[in-house]
């Protein structure tokens, strides 16, 4: 079984393991501290929330659902890397959160049979930070980074030659003393993931070998996800329940596991062993999800663009309104308003849409089609 080697905390792993810094995690260790197989848990057990997450991530590039393109790329390049005893390509995983990015990195290095090494950008701030964890890498393994759009501009160079010529530079001593130390680092693989792509710099992105871009999954994709977590967590799951939580979860298997988890939360305290279609849909009732999958952030942010229209609101304005970062604005909430058509974004900002009114049980005001006199919203520009 391979090992994941957290050096900076990530997430789910250092929670669950409870531990700091530079941890060894061998997922196999869970179902045996647990006492249980990954399938055995029971309603009731003690299993701490963050420790099912775990238990809920896709182990293999089988067991992965949906991307089908994405997952028939890396069979393929894994098997011709394998056959040629060489380490595959630098591999860059974009979208948007929760479409299963870091699951696919750990599929990777466990596919591999080889340690996964998890970092993120934030966590490297010098060229420095990353000479520890270059020189550790034995022939073959994974370097996962995490949010690599926020690397520094300085480590993004540093790695260049790293990632292609296995090699790094370090400056010992300063002034006329400084000497260059020449080091070099076995060949291994960068897995990136991001759910910026345009932020990344053009050279950067051109030294990964494999570009894949995960799109949201379709209902019946999530349908399929569903099942498989709920015979994780031990709960029965009617196939109407399923769909019903497939249908609000934004394409998004970690949402979908989120209100899988809430659902089971409700079916335990009402001594139920199944979830049914009526218990899931109190369940999204309960937690503010609505029959179009809209939250309460979402109706904040569709109310602050009602009331500036027919002004487009820009990205600023809408985040003090509501009380979220610009960041999370754009990359959680915007992309399945957009896509739903509730919001439009035009050159000055943002506008609702005739179906945002419509969504919200507002009328929409002027010419009935959205616009108003002099004022004609572009259509949807494209993800940025
Ligand atoms: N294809 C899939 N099949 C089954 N489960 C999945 C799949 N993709 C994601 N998941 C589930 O969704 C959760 C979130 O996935 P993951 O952490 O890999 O997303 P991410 O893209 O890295 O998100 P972020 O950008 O926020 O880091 C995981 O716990 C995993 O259980
Ligand atoms: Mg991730």
């Amino acid at each position: 079984m391979a090992a994941v080697n957290v050096q900076q905390p990530d997430d789910d792993l250092t929670e669950a393991a409870g531990s700091g810094q530079d941890h060894v995690f061998h997922p196999g260790a869970l179902s045996g501290a647990l006492g249980t197989g990954p399938g055995e848990a029971l309603i009731g057990d003690f299993v701490p929330e963050r420790i099912t997450e775990i238990g809920l991530r896709p182990g293999s590039l089988s067991e992965f659902v949906g991307q089908r393109g994405i997952v028939a790329n890396l069979h393929v390049h894994l098997n011709a890397a394998k056959g040629r005893s060489e380490p595959p390509d630098h591999v860059l995983f974009c979208g948007p959160p929760g479409l299963g990015k870091t699951s696919l990195a750990r599929i990777l290095s466990e596919e591999l049979g080889s340690d996964l090494h998890a970092t993120s950008g934030p966590a490297l701030d010098k060229p420095r930070d990353l000479v520890g964890l270059l020189t550790s890498l034995k022939r073959g393994d994974v370097m996962f980074i995490d949010e690599i759009h926020r690397l520094p501009i300085s480590v993004e160079e540093y790695l260049y030659t790293a990632m292609e010529d296995f090699r790094v530079e370090m400056t010992i001593d300063s002034g006329p003393h400084a000497r260059v130390l020449p080091i070099t680092v076995e060949p291994f693989t960068l897995v990136g993931a991001t759910t910026r792509e345009g932020l990344l710099s053009a050279p950067f992105r051109a030294r990964f070998g494999l570009v894949e871009r995960l799109d949201p999954y379709p209902a019946s994709d999530l349908v399929t996800i569903l099942h498989r977590a709920a015979g994780i967590l031990g709960i029965g799951l009617v196939d109407e329940a399923a769909r019903l939580l497939a249908e609000r979860s934004r394409g998004t298997p970690r949402i979908a596991g989120r209100f899988l988890k809430r659902a089971r939360d409700r079916a335990q305290v009402m001594g139920l062993d199944t979830i049914t279609e009526e218990l899931a849909g109190v369940t999204l009732t309960s937690i503010g999800v609505d029959s179009s999958g809209l939250e309460e952030m979402d109706r904040r942010i569709l109310r602050c663009l009602a009331q500036h229209y027919p002004k487009p609101a820009a990205l600023k304005t809408i985040a003090a309104v509501i009380g979220e970062t610009e960041d999370t604005i754009e990359d959680v909430f915007e992309p399945h308003l957009l896509r739903s058509g509730f919001i439009q974004k035009t050159p000055r900002g943002r506008m609702i849409s005739p179906d945002g009114f419509r969504v919200m049980g507002l009328d929409a005001p002027g010419n009935g089609d959205g616009t108003t006199d002099g004022e004609r919203p572009t259509p949807n520009l494209p993800f940025e």
